[in-house]
């Protein structure tokens, strides 16, 4: 793994560019069959609506996301309705290739075994092997309280290092059930990249790039590790 890059923009507009562009980057880069694993909450959403725009081979592409709140589909809190209206409503991708944490069942541990068993079938095989990533770029978020995914301070599911899909309880607003992929998982990728907006964030982007112990900070993917802000992020 190389040492984090670390790129700053003047607004959260310029961040969506930036971080747009770096996926598009990513994508064509690679000739064959695509795997980005997308993020929820409210910082992508603007990056999305950008990515939405570019003329990139969506058939190619396969689309799964870090983690879900266990929530119906059409709920407003919804990770996946939130990138469909942004993103995968404007584009080309095949529905056979857009692969969401199912929340129709019968309760975030259900959901976390269908999609674990969903991601082993894409990937073909039952264990991860450090040398074939997963997915090609994998986006994180990073809530104010430092968590990642739904991968939360304190909670046992960080040391989670066999099951690739858990379910966890919300370490903050909104206080619903969570579903979301374990570290080794967010980590089998070519590219990682955290977005970070907003000067809510300020103090604890701070603390995690300086090396504390929050969810965020932990993340030590295979391939190479960007964090993309905006400048009242780092204020
Ligand atoms: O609850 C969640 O929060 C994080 C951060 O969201 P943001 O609103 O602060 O951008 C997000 O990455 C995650 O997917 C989501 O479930």
């Amino acid at each position: 793994m190389e040492a984090a890059e670390l790129k700053i923009f003047p607004d959260k507009d310029a961040l969506a560019r930036g971080a747009a562009d770096f996926i598009a980057a990513r994508v064509l880069d690679n000739p064959g069959r695509v795997a980005l694993c997308l993020t929820g909450g409210s910082t992508p959403e603007g990056m999305y609506k950008v990515l939405a725009t570019k003329p990139l081979p969506w058939e190619r592409i396969h689309i799964f996301w870090g983690d879900e709140r266990f929530v119906p589909a059409g709920d407003p809190l919804s990770n996946a309705r939130m990138t469909m209206r942004a993103l995968l409503d404007k584009v080309p991708v095949p529905d056979a290739h857009i692969h969401p944490i199912p929340t129709e069942t019968s309760g975030p541990e259900e959901s976390a075994a269908l999609y674990e068993k969903a991601l082993k079938s894409f990937y073909g095989a039952e264990v991860l092997d450090p040398s074939k990533p997963l997915f090609d770029v994998v986006l994180n978020g990073m809530g104010d309280d430092g968590h990642t995914a739904s991968l939360f301070p304190g909670a046992p599911q960080l040391n989670e290092r066999l099951r690739w899909v858990v379910a966890a309880e919300p370490g903050m607003e909104p206080r619903v059930k969570r579903v979301t992929l374990t570290f080794p998982v967010l980590e089998s990728c070519r590219s990682s990249l955290f977005l970070v907006a907003g000067a809510g964030k300020a103090a604890m982007l701070k603390k995690v790039l300086a090396g504390e112990d929050f969810p965020a900070a932990r993340l030590k993917p295979r391939g190479d590790l960007s964090w993309f802000v905006d400048t009242a992020a780092v204020s």
